[in-house]
């Protein structure tokens, strides 16, 4: 298959060509190891042959010297070796780890995604363990196999035949391995995968897990998905322990065979006594490699199947194209026609929405649950894309725009918030790694938050470790909102900014909004709350994804109050709740 459909791979094959110099010199070493690998072979020889016949006891210190030198030799060698291996693997991981988690972030949009791209991130782990695992020079040591093998002919013929038929033997025992275990060690990475995705989730989730009794449910489920993994990955465990088991038990039979070939051969005075050891041990090193291979086959696997599955992960999150830089636009903000098909789904949610928002007004989405309002949010931050239609910032479609320029063009504060493990002066800094003290308590000030966040222990030093009940409720939308504020954006999307906030917090935020719309800015506010409508100077309606009404707030809200049919905005009575009755 063309690359061109596959962009994913020459990223991959760039990333690997990166260690090319280093695996270089891990096949220098390899050569210098594997010729001092002779060094057992030929003592052998040399004790038997020479030293036994000539009983010098001069000519055996001397060897034995030799010996031990070379064996030093090759220990610092097969080091240096494990040292370039490990350091391919790093550069290999070096060079995709902040692309692939780039990649992982933007697929996130899609909830269907998430467990893969948790996945993901194993997989490119599974790839730099290739490198440190000793598969790799096993496989660089195997090219030796047949020198070791051609030497045993120089011994004797037939001690060479039984030697390569052996070691064609193993070779078909190693291939068998491959086929027999491959499908049942992909079922035990997914059903591993699966669990952690349940156990991840379930650690999330343990609020509501452990305050409604939900605990054993979870616990039995777990547990489930445990067995099943255990089940499929002792299943390909006990099919490689066969394959590992005959592979080395036939290697013992083999090399004693040669033996018992070879004393025979001395029998006849057709070989030495020497040589016959020495055609024993070469023959263990020529089949070693094939069964520290076979040996670590499920790394070898496991590594192949991450590169098949990070080539399609990449390739389905290709590169962006660079963008000229646009200056900072302005606070008009156009959409036209805009029709939303959340990630994933199979039907638009939200059909045909136009509207135009000047700079210095707002506009409130309101709707019932489900209407559409997060979902057109999402989509005018550029976090989900289009199906149809445009939205415009200061004139330029918003894919016009380097994502990451025009993140800080527009403060966004979700529905959900989430804070990252952090300092709160952090967190408002957008996790930026440059301290911009100014331009956080700017933000927080902005967002009413300074006094709030004066009164932590720490003040800005705070460091929330993304425990959920560090902080309540208000105070986690307050700094959000602060961080939304961070930079000087010039469009704010806030998407139910009070659903936390007291009477107090919401007038706040009312004074937050006033004061950006002063400056000319425009903001966006989805609500289910009218005190949240309070600064809007036009308001939509939204209803099953089709916007209902459209205009000046009063104007809306007098028609939809007059029309029982249409959605319509409770007013807010003392001591009633201040929910939007639709
Ligand atoms: N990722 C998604 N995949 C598929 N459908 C989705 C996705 N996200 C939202 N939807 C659907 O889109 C519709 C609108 O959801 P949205 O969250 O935009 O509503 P909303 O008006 O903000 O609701 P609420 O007031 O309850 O927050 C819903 O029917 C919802 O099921």
């Amino acid at each position: 298959m063309a690359t061109e459909d596959k962009p994913g791979l020459p990223e991959l094959q760039a990333a690997r060509r990166k260690g090319r110099g280093l695996l270089f010199w891990a096949f220098v070493f390899s050569i210098f190891v594997n010729i001092l690998m002779l060094t057992g072979p030929l003592y052998m020889l040399q004790v038997y042959d020479r030293v036994l016949a000539s009983k010098s006891v001069e000519t055996l210190v001397a060897l034995s010297l030799l010996v031990t030198m070379l064996y030093a030799l090759m220990a610092v060698l097969d080091y240096a070796r494990g040292r370039v291996m490990a350091r391919i693997g790093a550069r290999f991981q070096t060079a995709l780890d902040a692309r692939v988690f780039r990649a992982t972030l933007q697929r996130s949009a899609n909830p269907h995604d998430r467990p893969a791209c948790t996945a993901v991130l194993r997989d490119l782990d599974a790839l730099q363990n290739l490198f440190v695992s000793p598969v790799l020079t096993a496989i660089m040591d195997m090219p030796w196999t047949p020198l070791f093998i051609a030497a045993i002919f120089i011994f004797h013929p037939v001690l060479g035949w039984v030697a390569l038929a052996g070691a064609l033997i193993i070779v078909v025992l190693a291939l068998l391995n491959q086929v027999v275990t491959a499908y049942r060690v992909r079922m035990s990475q997914i059903a591993t995968q699966r669990a952690h995705a349940f156990a991840e989730q379930a650690h999330e989730a343990s609020e509501v897990a452990l305050s409604q009794g939900m605990r054993d449910s979870l616990q039995t489920r777990y547990k489930r998905l445990r067995n099943l993994a255990l089940r499929e990955s002792m299943n390909a465990n006990d099919w490689t322990g066969i394959f590992t088991s005959l592979t080395k038990a036939f290697r013992l039979f083999l090399q004693s065979a040669i033996l018992g070939l070879g004393a025979y051969f001395v029998l006849q005075g057709e070989l030495t006594p020497g040589s016959m050891i020495a055609g024993s041990i070469l023959l263990g090193r020529a089949l070693a490699p094939v069964e520290q291979a076979m040996g670590n086959w499920p790394v070898l696997q496991r590594a192949r199947a991450g590169w098949k599955t990070l080539e399609r992960f990449l390739s389905a999150v290709p590169l962006p194209e660079d963008r000229t830089e646009l200056p900072v636009p302005g606070s008009l903000l156009q959409a036209n026609g805009v029709t939303i098909m959340p990630p994933g789904a199979k039907k638009p949610t939200v059909r045909s929405v136009s509207f135009t928002l000047e700079p210095g007004h707002a506009l409130g989405i309101i709707g019932k649950s489900g209407s559409g309002k997060s979902s057109l949010a999402r989509v005018l931050t550029g976090y989900w894309p289009m199906a149809a239609g445009e939205v415009r910032l200061g004139g330029a479609t918003l894919n016009q725009y380097d994502p990451m320029h025009l993140g800080r063009h527009i403060g966004y504060l979700p529905q959900t918030v989430s804070l990252f493990a952090g300092t709160i002066s952090e967190n408002i800094r957008r996790m930026s790694l440059e301290s911009d003290s100014k331009g956080v308590v700017e933000a927080a000030k902005q967002a009413n938050a300074h006094e709030m966040i004066m009164q932590l222990p720490n003040g800005y030093d705070t460091y929330l470790d993304g425990n959920e009940n560090q902080l309540s409720g208000g105070q986690r939308q307050r700094i959000a909102l602060a961080r939304a504020l961070y930079g000087d954006p010039v469009l704010l999307i806030l998407d139910e900014p009070n659903s936390m906030l007291d009477a107090e917090g919401s007038d706040a935020l009312n004074q937050t909004v006033k004061r950006f719309k002063e400056r000319g800015k425009a903001v966006i506010i989805t609500t289910h709350r009218p005190a949240a409508i309070a600064e809007c100077d036009m308001l939509i309606v939204l209803d099953k994804g089709s916007v209902v009404a459209l205009g000046p707030r009063d104007e809306v809200l007098a028609k939809t109050i007059a029309d029982p049919r249409k959605p319509r905005l409770a007013t807010a009575r003392p001591g009633k709740s201040n929910k939007v009755a639709m």
